[in-house]
């Protein structure tokens, strides 16, 4: 099978042919050949408008080439050629291709639109099935497919998006993302406010090389992450002359430990063990290292493709189009519109079994590794230690170490205070990051997901948000079920938790619930109902925290 892929979501021009027999799997005999025309803005960041002529005028041309490539391919094949002026196709002239995929969203409007037009006029020339991708997707698909990797967490790191997906029911769901701009597109305005010329990302790393860490804000909420705040300290840093070496050093290690610790949080509330690299920014030596390192540490394994595969390339719109088509999933041209807000939790996928899963059966055993700590399980108490995260920078290391433990004792004291089932904390010791607590209950909640124990969770979440404070990270692992004493709900792992009076801090931690939910439930959206509605009868101040999550769930849209 060889099929032709278009991608043009905003500054590459780019078309491929790809060839295999089966689109299943990764072979030897599989073969890509890619041809791509970049847009590089004279100034400033990307302009829609410049970024939609540059498509214009190079998307014809790449996909001439690549047809020109598949036509000499299907030669040497022995295949009959094709009428070479026009294509016009006939039962004597077999087409040169199977099927045309293209990148259907997310990306800009009228670069996509030009897309689209162009994959339309191929197919109806050549007689063949369209296929409509969503660049997304094929960011993560395209690291799935040549690892071998059965189910792993995907963590897309690219310029305008930023999301941990994991396979389960059907769908690409999203465990977390960006609280605001995609990963790439933070960095690049960095280096638009130094006056560097863009893509920043290759600039910063090549600086960060030979600068000293600067410590700048580090924000993770559950799975999700935020880079405003890092940011603009990293611009004030800038203007107050720190050395812009050390602020790119700083930029770097905090923000690639906050995506490889959301990533690592993402296999341990899952159980998978494998985890695999897309996007842009994924070229970034630094962050396969730290995503590496931490796999090691935890015995998962990492893949990350080449870098022509991670970067904006219609290599994997190919592959996956292939996939797809070999699935029987094409789009009628009359349905073939774009979607400039696409998000990879819409797509039906048609390539993989509907039993498949992220998700793998966790064990219990007498030692457990989190996300963040190792928890040694006792008769009648726990042992959590902190233990250091090599791939951290050592500074940042030891301050979320010490912060977490504090808070996370702080916390667990006061939930119970409010009348929420926490453990007794039993010993602590702050600097070396270890609490020792109270055992309680007999299972996570993802081990016993019922309506009754999720209502329990949305009860005790709106007590503490009432009493002034989060939880931080209420997925379906920190919550321990307890089989006597009427299945009670014990809230554990305060760690991320803070004092805030604020809706929209409140929203975030029904938010991470959802999200844990999705990842590891059958029926999210009943469980999640049963979690509101009991949150809504006992919280004060309901209304302004749906309002605010609401706000929360329609963000992360393309812009
Ligand atoms: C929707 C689509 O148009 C968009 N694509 C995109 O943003 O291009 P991508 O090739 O995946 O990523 C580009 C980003 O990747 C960053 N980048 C490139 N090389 C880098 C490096 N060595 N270190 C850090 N960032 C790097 C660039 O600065 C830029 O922000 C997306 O996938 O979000
Ligand atoms: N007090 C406790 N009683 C019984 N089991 C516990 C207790 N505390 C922790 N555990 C077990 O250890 C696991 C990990 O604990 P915890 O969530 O505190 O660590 P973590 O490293 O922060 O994990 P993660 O970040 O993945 O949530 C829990 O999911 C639970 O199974
Ligand atoms: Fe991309």
């Amino acid at each position: 099978m060889r099929v032709l892929g278009i991608e043009g979501t905003a500054w590459a021009a780019s078309a491929a042919v790809f060839e295999t027999d089966d689109p299943t799997r990764a072979s030897d005999d599989e073969r890509v050949f890619i041809e791509s025309d970049a847009y590089q803005p004279e100034s400033g960041g990307i302009h829609p408008r410049e970024a939609a002529e540059h498509m214009g005028e190079a998307i014809p041309e790449v996909v001439e080439t690549a047809i020109e490539h598949a036509r000499r391919r299907a030669e040497a094949d022995g295949e009959s050629p094709i009428d070479a002026d026009e294509g016009t196709s006939s039962s004597q002239s077999p087409s040169p291709i199977d099927a045309v995929a293209f990148s259907r969203g997310p990306g800009l409007g009228p670069c996509l639109r030009i897309v689209g037009t162009a994959a339309r006029a191929v197919a109806q020339r050549f007689d063949v099935p369209l296929v409509g991708v969503n660049h997304m997707v094929a960011h993560l698909e395209v690291g799935r497919h040549q690892s071998g990797f059965s189910s792993p967490v995907c963590l897309n790191a690219s310029g305008a998006n930023a999301h941990l997906l994991g396979y389960r029911n059907g769908r690409y769901r999203v465990l977390g993302e960006t609280m605001d701009t995609g990963v790439g597109n933070a960095i690049d305005k960095f280096t638009r406010h130094v006056g560097w010329q863009h893509p920043g990302g290759p600039k910063v790393e090549a600086r960060a090389r030979e600068g000293d860490f600067h410590p700048l804000p580090y924000v993770v909420k559950g799975m999700d992450f935020s880079f405003s705040g890092i940011m603009s300290a990293a611009k004030q840093a800038y203007d107050d002359d720190i050395p812009v070496e050390d602020v790119c050093r700083g930029l770097e290690e905090t923000i690639f430990a906050m995506l490889t610790e959301v990533a690592e949080r993402a296999l341990s509330l899952t159980g998978a063990d494998e985890l695999v690299l897309g996007g842009g920014v994924g070229q970034n030596d630094r962050l396969k290292r730290m995503l590496g390192e931490m796999c090691d540490q935890r015995g998962a394994d990492f893949y990350a493709p080449e870098d022509r595969f991670l970067r904006d390339n219609a290599g994997m719109i190919a592959m996956l189009g292939a996939k797809m088509y070999a699935a029987g999933d094409a789009l009628e041209i009359a349905e073939s519109g774009i979607d400039s807000n696409f998000r990879p939790d819409e797509v039906e996928v048609s390539w993989r079994g509907a039993t498949e899963s992220v998700d793998r059966a966790v064990r219990t055993e007498t030692e457990v590794q989190g996300a963040e700590a190792t928890v040694a399980i006792e008769a009648d108490r726990v042992v959590k230690d902190r233990v250091p995260r090599s791939y951290r920078h050592p500074e940042l290391d030891e301050r979320l170490r010490v912060e977490r433990t504090r808070q996370e004792v702080r916390l667990t004291s006061d939930a119970r205070r409010h009348g929420v089932p926490t453990p007794l904390v039993l010993d602590v010791d702050p600097e070396a990051a270890r609490i020792v607590f109270q055992r309680v209950g007999d299972a996570d909640l993802r081990e016993s997901l019922t309506e009754p124990h999720v209502s329990d969770v949305g009860r005790h979440l709106a007590r503490i948000h009432d009493a002034g404070f989060v939880h931080g990270d209420p997925t379906t692992r920190n919550v321990r079920i307890s089989s006597t004493r009427d299945g009670r709900a014990y809230l554990i792992d305060f760690g991320l938790g803070y004092y805030s009076g604020e809706p929209e801090d409140h929203a975030m931690d029904l938010h991470v619930l959802a999200q844990s939910l999705s990842g590891t439930a059958d029926d999210p959206e009943r469980l999640l109902s049963a979690a509101e509605n009991a949150y809504r009868e006992e919280s004060d101040h309901a209304d302004a925290v749906f309002a605010s999550l609401g706000d929360i769930e329609g963000r992360g849209r393309y812009q």
